[in-house]
């Protein structure tokens, strides 16, 4: 949320180089900063994985991951030559004490061809159970004690719970600083979700009315179709509420429900956002049953594809008890929002990819028309759609062109397409553009990260110790299981979502 500019010169050393994240997102993300001329004049990316690529097939891999998915291909105008002599490979396990010595060596090289110390930046895009090694295996280099020019990016999963977590904090800030300590949620790089802040706090419209007088209830949907993509080892351990609760959607509510910040300075906005985690209510486990409802997926079809059941799927426990979708209705207790229920769900294997933020007013306290003319009538509604449709769309009542007095609603929308084009840079390059120029706004420092697993883990805690006996509960292609329709029926409301082309009229009242 601030403007970029060139950064200095940078060493990025990425751990995992040989990985699936760096392919299908670090390096697309790094190659599209350089053709839009946001790299550094001097720079150096340095893969790191067990691997025993050269570099010349090192870059191979990575090209085939920017023909594969990124939003730019190359398209044969040198850009990719040029920017692949920047890539180099460094073959090392991260068990082995010798090899953190050859990091040493590369920074002094570069420092010397550079003719200027670099930022070093160690991006940690390896499992998590990795990440404490490798940390404490870079803490005694020199290099890590320049608190202005190193930065350690971390990836989520950030620790397995609020213990966990912690441990990681403690061990990282033994060797770090906390500014040179990035937290990814790349949730915080997308377009449309910083412009939440855009919305609220760049407009005078929507702040008097963002409150309990106005609002009746907030939802926030992270839908999709997907499965594991490959990853059932680490989702087998994680679930739908640690692995998109405890960050993407508590970010989101955060973004939705924070205090106006005096500026965007990277602590005044986390301050004000864990302010929000602080005030959620925590649930005792007797609560859970009540405001929290859990999911997981069947045989089914998707898609016009048959897709297999999460049980069956590879690496994964014919009997798990890994929940793959997840809701909560939410409650933050404080003057702003005392009251107003917050219904958060997410899940795999759904009807459809959307994450969309519906923001539902009160309905106007007089209806003065005839009473035939209220038979559409519905409260406005703020809907932003973070993906992949993006827009914002708000809802009020129209009369329909004609001799009676007939009401119903229509939508103002605004459309990032429509209005931008649609080549927006995608969140990992707004992300890794903010760790090399030292911008830590969109990163999660420690203290928030510790706040939202207090949040999930009582309802975590609770749903381990009493293993589900319904599961699987919801088929593909369906909305989740019928339990998570309940709890927000129960408030004689109902889960929103958008139709799939932005003509549509949308559901729920
Ligand atoms: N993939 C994704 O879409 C997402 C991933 N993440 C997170 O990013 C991180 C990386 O994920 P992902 O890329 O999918 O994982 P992968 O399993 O694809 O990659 C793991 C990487 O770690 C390296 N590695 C493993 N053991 C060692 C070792 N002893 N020494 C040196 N390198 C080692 C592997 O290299 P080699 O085999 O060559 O040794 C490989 O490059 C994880 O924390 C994940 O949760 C977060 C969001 C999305
Ligand atoms: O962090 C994660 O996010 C993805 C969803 O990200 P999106 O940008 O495609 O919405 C999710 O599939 C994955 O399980 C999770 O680890």
């Amino acid at each position: 949320m601030t403007n970029h500019t060139c950064p200095p010169a940078t060493v990025l050393f990425i751990f995992g180089g040989s990985g699936d994240l760096n392919q299908r997102k670090l390096s697309p993300a790094l190659y599209n900063l350089f053709i839009d001329g946001w790299m550094p004049e001097k720079f150096s990316i340095v893969g790191i994985g067990r691997t025993a690529y050269t570099d010349e097939k090192f870059r191979k891999h990575l090209y085939d991951g920017i023909q594969q998915f990124s939003r730019r291909k190359d398209d044969k105008n040198g850009k990719w030559e040029t920017f692949s002599k920047y890539i180099t490979y460094l073959q090392m396990d991260a068990g082995n004490d010798a090899d953190y010595q050859k990091i040493a060596e590369i920074v002094k090289q570069k420092e010397q061809e550079f003719g200027e110390h670099p930022n070093v930046i160690f991006y940690m895009s390896v499992a998590p159970h990795l990440v404490p090694q490798i940390a404490s295996k870079l803490g005694p280099l020199n290099i890590c004690h320049d608190t202005k020019c190193t930065r350690i990016v971390v990836e989520k999963p950030f620790g397995h719970d609020l213990k966990s977590a912690h441990e990681l904090n403690e061990l990282l800030r033994s060797m770090f600083d906390e500014t040179q300590i990035y937290r990814i949620d790349h949730y915080l790089g997308k377009e449309t979700v910083q412009n939440i802040l855009a919305l609220r706090f760049a407009n005078a419209l929507f702040e008097p009315i963002w409150n309990r007088n106005y609002i009746d209830h907030i939802q926030i949907t992270a839908a999709e179709t997907v499965g594991l993509e490959n990853r059932g080892d680490y989702y087998e351990r994680s679930g739908a509420l640690r692995d998109m609760v405890q960050n993407h959607i508590l970010q989101l509510l955060c973004m939705v429900a924070m205090e106006a910040p005096v500026s965007f300075d990277a602590n005044e906005i986390r301050n004000k956002k864990v302010d929000v985690l602080n005030a959620l209510r925590k649930y005792n486990k007797e609560e859970v049953h009540k405001y929290a409802v859990r999911g997981q997926y069947s045989d089914g079809w998707l898609q016009g594809k048959k897709v297999p059941g999460y049980r069956n799927e590879d690496k994964i426990n014919p009997t798990s008890p890994t929940d793959t979708f997840a809701a909560v209705k939410f409650y933050i207790d404080n003057w702003r929002w005392q009251d107003v229920p917050f219904y958060v769900r997410t899940g795999k294997r759904l009807h459809e990819k959307s994450t969309i933020i519906t923001i539902q007013f009160k309905q106007a306290p007089h209806f003065a028309f005839p009473p035939e003319a209220a038979l559409t009538w519905r409260p406005n509604r703020l809907t932003i759609s973070i993906q992949p449709q993006m827009d914002i769309r708000l809802r009020f009542q129209a009369k329909r062109p004609g001799q009676t007095v007939s009401l119903n609603p229509v939508d103002m929308t605004f459309n990032y397409k429509d209005a931008y084009g649609d080549n927006d840079p995608e969140a990992y390059e707004t992300l890794l553009l903010d760790v090399m120029e030292g911008n830590a706004t969109l990163f999660m420092r420690s203290d928030q990260v510790e706040a939202a697993w207090k949040v999930v883990m009582p309802i975590q805690e609770a749903w381990e110790t009493r293993p589900p006996v319904d599961f699987p509960n919801y088929a593909p292609d369906s909305w989740g299981p019928e339990d998570a329709e309940a709890l927000i029926a129960r408030d004689g409301r109902n889960w929103i979502t958008l139709p799939q082309s932005h003509q549509g009229v949308q559901t729920g009242s």
